[in-house]
């Protein structure tokens, strides 16, 4: 199979729609982006890597941070996060607030921002916000193997300026005891983890240990276990895309999980991640043109996680 190939066919033929889609603009600073950017980047588990489009440029990786945070929660205080997040699809928006309200201030996953600040503040445990953020950072550098991911500021500062709906969101669960930390520390490091800056090179990379049991090929070392590997799998599965999870499951078939950025993060079990990017967002906020793309790289190469 010829990867590099199938991703040039793939970017060629997409390359026209470049530009379709909402870009998020209720974060400022994103809204100046150009909305006909578009990259992807295939690193396969032997560490070949393959780049169509614009796949070197770093760009804001939002939500899909919520993947690697999840994961240094869970080194940090093991399946113990789960009094604080559940594990089940929302059924609703990313940023909604209703159903935290029924449920007692237990968000519905760690992935939907509720569940995304709750663990945030378990990441934030013994620590100043700073040194948090500079853990988050360290371990992104880690994973992808690179010292130069850094977070962007201006995007960190628009973000802090207008997240009115994230402080409700975190204030929310302080009322519910279910916050350990004030909301503006929880929030200053959940805004910085989301304004990291990371290419889709760079973000496949950092991924790669997903697709590989739990070990990152390109260093060698051990991130998770293959269980854990595999229950991060089937969180993005199940809840990555928010109210798009079940249609980003029959598409594309592979756990992934998006951000408002335009990013998305696949995982092809044993095979492969994927990091594609396009700014222009579908109605559930999860990229349109780069849900295509992932859509026909899975028909293109096989790869699904429900049979070959
Ligand atoms: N879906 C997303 O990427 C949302 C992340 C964004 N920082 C927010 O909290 O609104």
């Amino acid at each position: 199979m010829d990867l590099q190939a199938i991703l040039d066919d793939i970017h060629d033929s997409l390359s026209p729609r470049r530009g379709e889609g909402r870009v998020a603009d209720y974060i400022p600073q994103l809204a100046h982006v150009d909305p006909k950017k578009f990259g992807m980047a295939v690193v396969t588990v032997d560490g070949a890597v393959h780049l169509a489009g614009d796949a070197q440029e770093p760009f804001s990786i939002q939500s899909i941070s919520k993947v690697f945070t999840l994961t240094l929660a869970l080194g940090k205080h093991g399946e113990a996060i789960w009094k604080r997040v559940g594990r089940e699809p929302s059924g609703s928006a990313f940023n909604s607030i209703v159903q935290l309200e029924y449920e007692g201030g237990i968000p519905r996953n760690p992935f939907i921002n509720a569940g995304a600040i709750a663990i945030t503040d378990l990441v934030l445990a013994g620590h100043t916000p700073k040194e948090a953020i500079g853990e988050i950072v360290r371990f992104m550098r880690y994973l992808a193997d690179e010292d130069d991911i850094i977070v962007d500021q201006d995007v960190a500062r628009s973000e802090q300026a207008t997240g009115f709906r994230n402080f409700a969101l975190a204030n929310f669960l302080r009322s519910f005891g279910k916050l350990d930390h004030a909301a503006e520390l929880v929030l200053g490091v959940y805004f910085h983890q989301c304004a990291l800056a990371l290419s889709c090179r760079q973000l496949a990379r950092a991924g790669l240990f997903l697709a590989n049991s739990g070990i990152n090929p390109l260093t060698g070392h051990r991130v998770v276990s293959h269980l854990r590997a595999r229950r991060i799998n089937a969180l993005m599965l199940t809840c990555g895309h928010y109210d798009g999870s079940g249609d980003f499951a029959y598409r594309v078939g592979l756990p992934g999980k998006s951000g408002v950025g335009g990013g998305i993060l696949a995982v092809a079990p044993g095979k492969a991640s994927v990091a594609v990017w396009s700014p222009g967002l579908n109605d559930n906020g999860n990229s349109l043109l780069g849900s295509l793309a992932l859509e026909m790289l899975a028909a293109r190469t096989g790869w699904s996680i429900f049979g070959a």
